[in-house]
C-alpha cells in the first residue's frame, strides 16, 4: 500500500481500478494544400464539432453545458476563425492552421497570470480546437473503450474528456497536474465524480490497472490498499451515500412556503464556476453577479473578453436569469488599472459614481452586457445609486452604447432590463422616482443598506453592535420600497449576507419579499427556512 498526496478537486470517496488516459500528440504534414478545399473541410469540421458540442450540452447538467456552449461559441469567434482562414489561404492545411491558431490563443490566455478566469478558458480553446482537428484527421472522439467503471488517471484532463467515455463508467478522476479550478474539475464536481489533482507523475507511472482508494476529502490516493483501509473506505462510502440522498430530497421539494406561497431562490455569484455550484444547489438564477471580481486584481477586460465572460455566466445559469451588477469599484474594491478617482472611500466615489466618472470604462462594460443580453436572460443593475440623477446619467450612457452598437452593426438586446441596487437610504426614500424614470427592477442590497442606514462600517468589528440588517429602521426602508414596487408591479429581490441567515429570511418574507438571493452555500439552508415558514402567519387567525 502506498499513499500519494494530491489536492482535492471534487469531493467524494471511491474505491476502484485505475485506467490511464493518454492524449494524442499532434503531428502535421507539410503542404502546399489547396486553400479552397481546406476551407471547405474546415467549415464542415467546425460544423460537426459544434453539433457534437451542442449535443453534449443537451445531455449535460448546467455546469458542463456552460463549458460546451462556450467551446462551441469559440468556434464562432470571428477573430480566431479569421486567423485560421488566413493561415489556410497561405497554404497550410486546415488541421495545422487550427492547431497553430488555437495553440496561440490558448497560450495568450494561459499567460494572463493576473486573470485566473481567462487562464481557465485556455484549456477550453485547446479542447475545442482538438475536436476540430480530430474531425479533420478522422480520429475518434471517444478515447477509451471500457467494459467496467474505472478511476480515470491522466497528466491533465480536458473538459470534454469526461464525456468521451460512456456515462457511468467513471468512478473518479486523478490527474498528475491541473487545478481544482480547471473546467475538467468543475465538470467532475457537476457530475459528482470525485477528483484529485496534482498527485505527480510518479503516481501516473505506477497506477495503470491497479486498485486505488480516491479520498478527495483528504487529497489522498491510496494505491493497493490493504484489507483494513478497504473496509474503512467501504463503510465511509455507504455513509456518504446516505447523506447524499437526504440532500437530494430537500432539493426536489417545490419552492413554496409552508402555506403554499411560491418563492424564488437566487444566488450571489462571482462567475461561471460558482454559478455552477449554485445551480446544482437549486438556485433559479443569479440575483447578484459581482462583475468586478472577474478581473481583480488585474486589469480591466476589453469588450470582447467581457462579452465572453457574461456569455459563459449565462451558459452556466442554463437559461435562468442572471442579474449583473456593473462595476462596484472604489473604497475597498480595486483593480490595478481601473482609475478609482481621487476620492475613493465608502462614502466617496464608489459604484455608479465611479463608473460615471470613467465613461470609457463604463461604456465598454455596458456594450459587452447589451451584447451578452442577446444570448440569454441577462439584466443589469447599477450599484451605489443615490438619487434619480445617477440613474438618468447612467441610462443616457446606456442609450449612447445602444447607438454605438447599432452603428457598428453588432447584435445586442434592445430590450435589456435595467435596475437599481438599493444600498443607500436616499435611494430607498426616493424609490418612486426610479420607477417613474423607467427602472425595470429593484434589488435591495442588505450589506450596504445596513452599513449606510446605521452608519456602521461593515468591516469594522467595533461597529458590529450597530450593524443590524433586520432592525426597525431597515424594516421601514424595506416596507417603503415594497409598497412603491407593488403599486407599480416592479419586481424586487433582496440580497446580502443577512438573507442567508434563516431568522432574517422569515422577517423579509413577512415584509412581502418573495425573491431572495444568497451565497451558493446558504441556498439549501435558506430553502429549508422558507419551507418551514408561513408567508402569511396571521391568515389562519383571521378565519
Ligand atoms: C450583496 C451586497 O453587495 P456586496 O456585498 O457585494 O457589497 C449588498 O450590498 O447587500
Amino acid at each position: 500500500m502506498k499513499v500519494y498526496k494530491g489536492v482535492s478537486a471534487s469531493p467524494g470517496l471511491v474505491l476502484g481500478q485505475v485506467s490511464r488516459l493518454e492524449h494524442h500528440v499532434e503531428t502535421f504534414s507539410h503542404g502546399p494544400f489547396n486553400p479552397e478545399r481546406e476551407l471547405r473541410l474546415l467549415a464542415n469540421a467546425v460544423h460537426t464539432a459544434q453539433n457534437e458540442l451542442d449535443s453534449m450540452a443537451e445531455r449535460a447538467a448546467p455546469t458542463e453545458q456552460a463549458i460546451f456552449l462556450f467551446q462551441s461559441m469559440m468556434l464562432d469567434d470571428e477573430g480566431m476563425m479569421n486567423e485560421v482562414r488566413f493561415c489556410i489561404n497561405a497554404g497550410i492545411s486546415a488541421s495545422a492552421a487550427m492547431h497553430q491558431v488555437g495553440q496561440r490563443y490558448a497560450d495568450q490566455l494561459a499567460n494572463m497570470k493576473d486573470n485566473p478566469y481567462m487562464q481557465l478558458r485556455s484549456v477550453d480553446i485547446l479542447d475545442a480546437t482538438r475536436r476540430v482537428i480530430n474531425i479533420l484527421t478522422n480520429r475518434p472522439r471517444v478515447w477509451l473503450a471500457l467494459d467496467h467503471p474505472v478511476i480515470l488517471a491522466a497528466d491533465r484532463l480536458m473538459p470534454t474528456d469526461l464525456f468521451s467515455v460512456p456515462s457511468g463508467m467513471i468512478l473518479g478522476v486523478i490527474t498528475a497536474e491541473g487545478s481544482g479550478q480547471s473546467h475538467a474539475a468543475i465538470i467532475a464536481r457537476a457530475m459528482n465524480i470525485p477528483g484529485i489533482v496534482q498527485v505527480g507523475k510518479d503516481f501516473l507511472d505506477d497506477c495503470d490497472g491497479r486498485t486505488v482508494i480516491l479520498d478527495a476529502t483528504n487529497g489522498n490516493c491510496i494505491l493497493d490498499p490493504d484489507a483494513v483501509a478497504r473496509q474503512q473506505a467501504e463503510a465511509s462510502i455507504c455513509q456518504l451515500q446516505r447523506e447524499d440522498a437526504e440532500m437530494k430530497q430537500l432539493h426536489s421539494l417545490p419552492d413554496e412556503t409552508r402555506d403554499g406561497e411560491p418563492f424564488e431562490l437566487l444566488a450571489n455569484c462571482f462567475g461561471p464556476e460558482d454559478i455552477d455550484t449554485a445551480m446544482q444547489s437549486g438556485a433559479k438564477g443569479v440575483g447578484l453577479l459581482r462583475s468586478g471580481y472577474m478581473m481583480l486584481p488585474g486589469r480591466i477586460l476589453d469588450e470582447q473578453e467581457q462579452y465572453f465572460f457574461y456569455c459563459s455566466c449565462l451558459a452556466a445559469a442554463n437559461g435562468c436569469p442572471v442579474t449583473v451588477r456593473t462595476f462596484d469599484f472604489g473604497s475597498d474594491r480595486t483593480v490595478a488599472d481601473a482609475n478609482q478617482g481621487p476620492q475613493s472611500s465608502k462614502l466617496g466615489l464608489r459604484g455608479i459614481r465611479n463608473s460615471l466618472r470613467q465613461p470609457q470604462q463604463f461604456q465598454t462594460q455596458i456594450c459587452a452586457l447589451l451584447r451578452a443580453a442577446a444570448r440569454g436572460p441577462l439584466r443589469v443593475m447599477f450599484p451605489m445609486v443615490t438619487e434619480v440623477e445617477d440613474w438618468d446619467a447612467a441610462m443616457s450612457i446606456v442609450e449612447h452604447c445602444r447607438q454605438s452598437l447599432r452603428e457598428r452593426g453588432v447584435p445586442f438586446n434592445e430590450n435589456t432590463q435595467f435596475g437599481v441596487m438599493l444600498s443607500i437610504p436616499a435611494a430607498c426614500l426616493t424609490v418612486e422616482d426610479f420607477i417613474a424614470h423607467g427602472c425595470d427592477f429593484l434589488v435591495i442590497g442588505t450589506n450596504d443598506l445596513t452599513q449606510y442606514t446605521h452608519a456602521a462600517d461593515r468591516e469594522l468589528a467595533s461597529a458590529e453592535h450597530y450593524y443590524r440588517p433586520a432592525s426597525p429602521a431597515m424594516k421601514k426602508l424595506i416596507t417603503m420600497v415594497m409598497d412603491a414596487a407593488s403599486a407599480h408591479h416592479v419586481p424586487v429581490t433582496i440580497c446580502g449576507l443577512a438573507v442567508g441567515n434563516p431568522a432574517n429570511t422569515a422577517q423579509y418574507l413577512h415584509l412581502g419579499l418573495r425573491s431572495f438571493s444568497v451565497s451558493p452555500q446558504n441556498l439549501l439552508k435558506v430553502k429549508q427556512a422558507l419551507l418551514d415558514t408561513d408567508a402569511h402567519p396571521d391568515a389562519g387567525e383571521k378565519d
